[in-house]
């Protein structure tokens, strides 16, 4: 079982963690971002500084397989074996990638995840999904792969953008969406212009517990865990469109939009209560903007929709609830109405 270990000093919890571990070497992995921003508040262990150092270029049209490639390349050059171990500090992109390459470097090397961004606090860096975009589809090839240890310390978001910080905060709405009315209500009273580090902090503690017991649950995401995927059918296929358009969109962004049209779907599909459709949705469109879209790029959705990984036989199977808590997974939507909740998606954000 992954073990996540809610830090109170980032220092002493990190140093007692390599501790904990027998390896050989260390290996440090970040991008550009995390080198500069957040590597410097773990160099005072004497592990680290003596660690070898892998920098990837930052952000997600850099999740690419080329990537792991270069990781793989300094992982053999700087004399890793299957007892090295890799510490993978930084956002989503980075565990992700550097979780794969754990999982096939010498078919596999133990590894902790660090996350610096609020995303990858509350969702990437645990329950082991790890992998790279392909072929302009998300997460299109990796590995159930999960980390020795998540370490989360929230320090880290204070040199955050404000736009990270909501990318990260739409994925606790999906957590809180799943799982209690209760969530949801404490976390629609978020204001990003006056962050209030300490109550982040709870919230994040609390969105990371619903997503462990997810996953504990059905690490495989044969069943429940598809719970995870909520606003990620129509999410996945705005963020492939963007970066397929050159103007790539936080992760979190994408998601946002998505379970503004999958909301929509519960209402139609399973009775998901109006009333909450709309208050959710009105806290998404004043944070979270809009991604222009036009009815001409419906079809060019649908096409990526069926790449989905809860496909099955050509159906598309949609997460929907039928209300706050109540997940239906495997839900079927045909054409017409995925394009219905497209253009609800529209009107909801004023396209
Ligand atoms: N494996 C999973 O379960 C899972 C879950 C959700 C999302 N994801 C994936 O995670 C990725 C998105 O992750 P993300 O939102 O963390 O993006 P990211 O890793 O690209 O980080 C966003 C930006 O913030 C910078 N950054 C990171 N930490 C910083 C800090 N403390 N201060 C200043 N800048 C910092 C990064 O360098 C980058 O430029 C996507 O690829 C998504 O598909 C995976
Ligand atoms: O952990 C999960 O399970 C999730 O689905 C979490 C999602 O937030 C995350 O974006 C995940 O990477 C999506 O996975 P995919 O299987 O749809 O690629
Ligand atoms: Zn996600």
């Amino acid at each position: 079982m992954q073990q996540i270990i809610k830090c109170g000093n980032i220092t002493a919890d990190t140093e007692q963690t390599i501790h904990t571990i027998r390896h050989d070497k260390l290996f440090v992995l970040t991008d550009e971002y995390t080198n500069r921003y957040c590597l410097p508040m773990i160099e005072g262990i004497p592990a680290i500084r003596e660690a070898q150092q892998i920098v990837i270029p930052a952000n997600d049209t850099n999740k690419t397989i080329e990537n792991v490639i270069q990781v793989w390349r300094n992982l053999t050059q700087k004399g890793a074996t299957r007892h090295s171990l890799l510490i993978n500090l930084g956002g989503g992109m980075v565990t992700d990638l550097g979780g794969f390459a754990a999982a096939t470097f010498k078919r596999g090397i133990t590894y902790i995840n660090i996350p610096t961004t609020l995303l990858g606090a509350v969702d990437a860096a645990v329950g082991g999904k790890t992998g790279v975009n392909f072929e302009g589809l998300k997460n299109e090839i990796g590995a159930f792969y999960p980390a020795e240890y998540v370490l989360i310390w929230s320090e880290f978001f204070r040199t955050l953008p404000q736009k990270e910080i909501l990318s990260g905060f739409a994925e606790m709405i999906k957590h809180a969406l799943i799982h209690s009315q209760l969530d949801l209500e404490k976390l629609l009273t978020f204001s990003a212009n006056d962050i209030d580090y300490a109550w982040l902090n709870d919230m994040v503690h609390r969105s990371v517990s619903i997503k462990e017991a997810i996953v504990e649950k059905d690490p495989f995401e044969k069943n429940i865990r598809k719970a995870l995927n909520l606003g990620h059918t129509v999410g996945h296929a705005f963020e492939s469109f963007a970066i397929e358009a050159g103007k790539p969109v936080p992760h979190g962004y994408a998601v946002a939009w998505g379970l503004i049209a999958e909301l929509y779907l519960s209402h139609r599909l399973c009775d998901f209560p109006k009333e909450k459709v709309q208050k959710t949705v009105r806290f998404l469109q004043a944070n979270y903007g809009a991604l222009p879209i036009g009815c001409d790029d419906y079809e060019a959705l649908f096409k990526i929709m069926q790449h989905d990984k809860k496909n099955e036989a050509g159906v598309i199977n949609f997460t929907l609830l039928s209300d706050i808590g109540n997940v239906k997974i495997d839900q079927n939507a045909d054409k017409e109405l995925i394009f219905e909740a497209l253009d609800f998606y529209r009107d909801s954000v004023g396209l």
